[in-house]
Formats: C-alpha cells, structure tokens, sequence
C-alpha cells in the first residue's frame, strides 16, 4: 500500500503523521511498526492519524500509535504538530481546535510566534485511574504530596526508587535525580516501564529541579524508549514537583530536544485545574512510502 506521510517534530520527539480524513487506512500494529522504523521505514517515535470527528463541536480526532505500534492515549509534543498540521494542510483556518483523543478532549492552540499552546485538561492522580497498582504499598509522604517506593526487581540489592505516579490521560511515574545527564535512564528506564505495578506499563521521568521555574527532564517513553522530548511526561513531571512543593505554576522544562513551558494552576489547590503546554512543531519533510501488506 503506497501511503502519503508528513514528518514532524516538537522539541526532537519526531512523528509520522498520516491525514486519515477523507478514510481511513486501516493500518496494522505491523505497519505502524514498519512506519515509525528507522532503518527500514520512515522512522518516528509516535504515528499520529488526523481523523474527523463526529461529535458536534469537536474538530478532529487525534488517533496516537508508538514505535512499538501499540495504541495510546495520549501524546503532547504530537498534539503542537497536529495543530501545525491541520493548519499547513489547510484542513482548518481556526486558531484554536478542539480535538478528541483517548483520553479526552484536547484543545491546541497556535500563536502568532508559531509556537503551539495546547490545553492538555487535567492531571489524574488516582493510582486505579493512572493506572497503578497500589495493592498492599504505603505511599510515603513526600513535601506536600507522596511518593511510592518501588523495588525495581526482585533481586536482593534491587534499587528502591521513590516515584510520583500520575496521569495525564497516558500514565507517568517520575522520580528526582541530582544530575539529569547522569541519571541511569537507560537501566532504570526498562525496568520502570514495564514494572509489574503499572499493568498498562508507564511512561518514566527523570527531572533535575534547578529552581522553582527550571527543570532539566528525560523520559524513557513506554512504547519508544529514551526520547528527546516527551510533552505529557514535561506536564507530569511539572504537576508532580508543585504537589511536591518544589516548583510555582509555570516553569521551563529543559529536555534534550528543547524547551516546553508548563503551567498549572494546582498550586493553588484546583487539583482539577487543566495544564497548559506550549513549545514548537516544526514540518521537517513529506512523502510517499510503500508499506507492506503483512506489516
Ligand atoms: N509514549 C507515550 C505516548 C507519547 C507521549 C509523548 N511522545 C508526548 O509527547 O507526550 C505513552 O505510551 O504514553
């Protein structure tokens, strides 16, 4: 099957992004996996589908499949180059879109400095909504919030590593390190991910506090491995250092891909409130690729 593509990316974290709204492909979880390869395909962390949406007042639907060409919930560099999208390829003249995910309702806005702000709803922090299996563990109170201190296997010298866990419609578990350059991303990252307590597996942060505005962030992605940016995992980690009481309601999440800025308003006490993300979504090329019937 002979599909047109576009490339994007949003501070590194890259996508193959497929215009599905005059029908539908019908791609498998192989062929997601053929597109997002870097060798033998196009090469992405995530495959993002712009569908139309059937619900009146709702623009879009924004369909999220990883690397591994599992679906989810959830993507938020993605959301800023869905906005870029829609609007390069003139499937919209508005300012602001409203788009349903799997999680929810989204609503990506583009600003006159061609950055992309996008308003990601409202953090979850029940463990059964993240979700987490907190069956028999005592959360640790940690600042004004909590922490979980999980054992990552079972052998005896395993490290036991404090985690906040929460979602933002896809699940997070982000712990504080002291040197984010340092941090053992890629040993803890895999065994955090697939840790037996996150049954949908979990998205893993690793976020260096510079001040109450800067912080330093890695993500080892569930379904993608370490990537340069990881915008829900910039929201979740955001959200978990004010509920630690260790940030204020915006700050400049530096990740190895560039900067978003967060913001939220639960300082405050609104744990309900929405979170604001805002970086770039860059067009880096389109396309044509043949992808194979067995995918
Ligand atoms: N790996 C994530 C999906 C992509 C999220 C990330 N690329 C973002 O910008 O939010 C998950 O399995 O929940």
């Amino acid at each position: 099957m002979r599909i047109r593509f576009t490339k994007m990316q949003g501070a590194g974290n890259d996508f193959v992004v497929l215009d599905e709204t005059r029908g539908l492909l019908g791609l498998s979880p192989g062929q997601y996996r053929f597109l997002a390869d870097r060798h033998f395909g196009v090469g992405a962390d995530q495959i993002l589908s712009v569908r139309t949406a059937s619900d009146p007042g709702v623009d879009f639907q924004y369909v999220i499949h990883n690397a591994d060409g599992g679906e989810v919930e959830q993507c938020g560099n993605g959301a800023r180059c869905f906005m870029r999208f829609v609007r390069e390829q003139g499937l919209t003249d508005k300012d602001v879109v409203r788009v349903q995910t799997l999680a929810g309702l989204i609503a990506p806005r583009m600003n006159a400095d061609g950055r992309v702000t996008v308003d990601m709803g409202p953090p979850i922090f029940e463990p059964a909504r993240v979700p987490f299996d907190d069956a028999g563990l005592d959360a640790q109170p940690t600042g004004g919030w909590q922490t979980w201190h999980l054992a990552l296997s079972t052998e005896a010298e395993s490290p036991i590593v404090p985690l906040a866990v929460l979602s933002m419609g896809n699940p997070h578990a982000v712990q504080l390190v002291p040197d984010v350059d340092g941090a053992p991303v890629a040993t803890q990252g895999p065994l955090i991910e697939r840790h037996p307590r996150f049954p949908q597996r979990v998205n893993a942060g690793f976020m260096q506090v510079q001040s109450r505005g800067q912080v330093k962030l890695r993500v080892f992605e569930r379904g993608a491995g370490e990537t340069l940016a990881c915008g829900t995992g910039a929201c979740a980690a955001v959200v978990a250092g004010i509920r630690l009481g260790l940030l204020d309601a915006r700050v400049d999440v530096h990740t190895r891909g560039g900067v978003l800025t967060i913001e939220w308003a639960g300082e405050q006490g609104d744990l309900g409130a929405p979170v604001f993300m805002t970086g770039p979504a860059v067009t880096v090329f389109s396309g044509e690729i043949d992808v194979p019937d067995e995918g």
